[in-house]
């Protein structure tokens, strides 16, 4: 099957996990493509970033906390094809950082149990992922 030549856009995503195993999602603000949707953090890998540096980043400029690579562990990944382009979205997840996650940007930030993920509308390409937090937590 083709892609229809779309570029490939290498997003870094995290389920942070907080000590009663819920997980935290984040409102798409109003402006952005998918607006209003629930996303989990984390955002597009810059050149000369490993995806772990991108979310070390995001996860500071987001939600104002701090995390270390070795505590973002692979989990699954996401591949979907938007109109404009094919998403390849690692999932990472971390039990362990520092500071009190809040939206730093405005958005709305919520901490959800696995099994309430499907109340929250998340972008096409998030939905494969839920089984495998559901299994996990
Ligand atoms: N962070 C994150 N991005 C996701 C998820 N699911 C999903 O399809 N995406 C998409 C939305 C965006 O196209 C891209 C993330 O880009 P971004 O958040 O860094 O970029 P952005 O919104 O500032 O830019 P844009 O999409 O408005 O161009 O990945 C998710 O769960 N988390």
């Amino acid at each position: 099957m083709s892609n229809g030549n779309k570029p490939i856009l290498l997003v870094a995503a995290c389920a942070l996990v907080d000590a009663d195993n819920r997980i935290l999602l984040a409102q798409r603000p109003e402006g952005k493509s998918l607006a209003g949707l629930w996303e989990f953090p984390g955002g597009k890998v810059e050149p000369g970033e490993t995806p772990e540096e991108t979310l070390i980043r995001e996860l500071e400029e987001e939600l104002g906390i701090a995390t270390k690579v070795p505590c973002l562990a692979p989990l699954t990944f996401a591949s979907h094809t938007y109109e404009t382009f094919h998403l390849l979205m690692p999932l990472y997840i971390c039990r362990r950082y520092e500071g009190i996650a809040h939206g730093r940007e405005g958005q709305a930030v919520k901490w959800v149990r696995a099994n309430a993920l499907r109340d929250y509308p998340m972008p096409p390409a998030d939905g494969p992922l839920i089984p495998f937090l559901q299994d996990l937590l």
